[in-house]
């Protein structure tokens, strides 16, 4: 069976255990109503790890299979994997390490399929009271020239570092942190430099919740995983775990997948290809919408052309952007398909402009915090009543007066990163979970869409559902990138036939998948935010409906 290449891959960021939180599925049963999302984002459900084991047994029922049946498509899944992508030599030590239940029976079958393919297979048990019927029934499949041989806290296998470790301790079913022998050997996997590819799960890592900060969890090179992604590998603080995750398909019922009601979702492009509107033969420029932006202020004016291109690169019909006076001439230069209008004042924004021609405004980049420019927001959010996008230092303002949140007109889209999102609720996240947690809180009560930025975004709406961005590169961790993306939203957010949740969400991927296409041509080092503008309309283009 070959690999799902849909599989996203984790930016090898510096990741590790934080503190630990409340369980999100705990927490999620508070203010979250989980809805049917948004018509058709169903492609790559997040399951908690409890729906994950459902699926697998109504699978099972719908298919008229055996557990075992579905225990050897995964493990032919890995064995696939491990022979086309890691090229294994006959020579590498292979060291199988298997738990007590289903993610140990995984291994054991694995190891099986290595040795009969002629591979140098060690097969390693940890010790346990008990087993599960699959594991044991794998165990009696085992050849007799494989011996399994138990884990000896006081004599840990020796791992070379030329050897590949496959770590089959423990996956959804892993009910409390490690400890003893199982910890111990986690440890020294992590020690020995071996090439480290993790089972479904990497081993002592929670699928949905945060695990206690001194836990001992395998630190995989790369994670294999069935069907659908978890919410853990999404997350920055265990990126150090999880390594580069891909996702094999072991033919999880597709109708039961349908039916399992989530608050979660990773959204591919097959979510989105087609729900951007062709432009019709006859349109003008009045047919996708005049924007506004308030954006720049002295020093900063880079952010204010940054946003503006991205916006008229993402198809808007007008924009005109509000820029101090200051930054006249540099916007007329840069952007010349773009209206201005000077403010009074030279170097912030001090007065609102008329709001009748415009549908959708957006403000922030670039704008700093001047006490005249957060009268303007004030104004802004009491009269207008088109869609706004809201970004970067009117967020900053949002944070410092918290009593403009809630003038927040329901529907806004707010763009912070994660810092900025910690001044707008006014306290820091005790973890990437409880982060989330506080997102859901934030637009339950102001009824807005907000998101998340890094390398997976993520976007909640007003219900509390959370969709996860996939596209994207590190090479986007650069100044101005977040610019570029206010300007796609707001140029999305003015498109009359679109929804807010469209709208946000084809601007999330088109963002991530223009910074995608731009890469050939930079690399990661060289990428720079005016490349991901060159790329929105190739981005989009791919969405745009036949
Ligand atoms: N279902 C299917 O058909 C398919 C499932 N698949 C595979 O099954 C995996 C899930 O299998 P699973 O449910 O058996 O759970 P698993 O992760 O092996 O661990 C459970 C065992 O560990 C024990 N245990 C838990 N925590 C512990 C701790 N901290 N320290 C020590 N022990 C601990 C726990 O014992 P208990 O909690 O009862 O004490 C129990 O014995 C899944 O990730 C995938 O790889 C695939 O083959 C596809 C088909
Ligand atoms: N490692 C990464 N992978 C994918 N996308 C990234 C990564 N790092 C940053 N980005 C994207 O780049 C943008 C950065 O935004 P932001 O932090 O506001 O930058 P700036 O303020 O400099 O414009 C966000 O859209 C974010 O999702
Ligand atoms: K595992």
């Amino acid at each position: 069976m070959k690999m799902d290449r849909r599989a996203a891959q984790v930016t090898n960021a510096p990741g590790g255990p934080e503190v630990s939180g409340e369980p999100l599925e705990a927490l999620s049963s508070r203010p979250v109503h989980p809805s049917e999302p948004a018509e058709g984002i169903e492609k790559m459900k997040l399951l908690s790890a409890a729906q994950t084991r459902a699926l697998d047994q109504a699978t099972i029922q719908a298919q008229h299979i055996t557990s075992t049946d579905l225990m050897e498509r995964a493990a032919d899944a890995v064995t696939s994997w491990l022979l086309d992508e890691l090229l294994l030599d006959y020579d590498t030590a292979i060291h199988v390490c298997c738990g007590p239940g289903n993610n140990g029976g995984d291994g054991l079958a694995v190891a099986r399929n290595l040795h009969r393919a002629g591979y140098a297979v060690q097969l390693w048990l940890l010790p346990a009271a008990r087993h599960s019927a699959d594991f044991s029934h794998q165990q009696q499949q085992l050849p007799a020239e494989l011996p399994a041989r138990e884990i000896d806290p006081n004599k840990l296998p020796a791992l070379a570092a030329g050897a590949v470790v496959v770590d089959a301790l423990f996956g959804t079913g892993l009910s409390r942190p490690l400890a003893g022998v199982a910890a111990a050997l986690v440890r020294h996997i992590n020690e020995a430099g071996a090439t480290v590819v993790a089972v479904d799960m990497p081993s002592g890592l929670l699928a949905d919740a945060p695990q206690p900060a001194d836990s001992a969890v395998v630190r995989a090179n790369y994670t294999l995983s069935f069907e659908l992604p978890k919410l853990a590998f999404l997350l920055p603080q265990n990126a150090g775990f999880v390594g580069d995750w891909q996702l094999l398909p072991i033919g999880l019922d597709p109708e039961v997948i349908r039916n399992t009601p989530v608050d979660k979702h990773f959204v591919t492009a097959e979510d989105l290809r087609g729900r951007l509107p062709k432009r019709p033969k006859f349109s003008h420029k009045g047919t996708f919408g005049h924007a506004l932006l308030l954006a720049g202020s002295k020093g900063k004016m880079g952010a204010a052309v940054l946003a503006t291109q991205a916006c008229l690169r993402a198809g808007v019909g007008l924009i005109t952007t509000r820029v101090p006076a200051v930054g006249y001439d540099i916007l007329q230069i840069s952007a010349p398909e773009a209206m201005c209008l000077a403010d009074s004042a030279s170097d912030h924004i001090s007065e609102l402009p008329e709001l009748t021609p415009y549908a959708a405004i957006g403000i922030g980049p670039g704008l700093g915090q001047h006490d005249d420019t957060r009268e303007v927001l004030h104004q802004l959010l009491t009269t207008a009543t088109v869609p706004l996008v809201i970004d970067a230092d009117a967020l900053n303002l949002l944070g410092a007066h918290p009593e403009l949140q809630k003038l927040l007109p329901p529907d806004s889209l707010l763009t912070p990163h994660p810092k900025e999102f910690e001044r707008l609720v006014g306290e820091p996240a005790r973890d990437d979970y409880h982060r989330l947690e506080q997102l859901r809180a934030f637009v339950g009560r102001t009824s807005c869409y907000c998101i998340i930025k890094g390398a997976y975004t993520v976007l909640a709406a007003p219900d509390g559902t959370l969709y996860f961005n996939s596209t994207g590169n590190p090479g986007m961790a650069t100044g101005g990138s977040g610019d570029v993306l206010t300007g796609l939203l707001l140029a999305l957010r003015a498109h009359k036939n679109l929804s807010p949740l469209d709208a946000a969400l084809l601007g999330l991927h088109a963002h991530g998948r223009a910074g995608d296409l731009a890469l050939p041509h930079t690399g990661h080092t060289g990428l720079l935010a005016s490349d991901i503008v060159r790329f929105i309309g190739p981005a989009l283009e791919e969405l745009m409906s036949e």
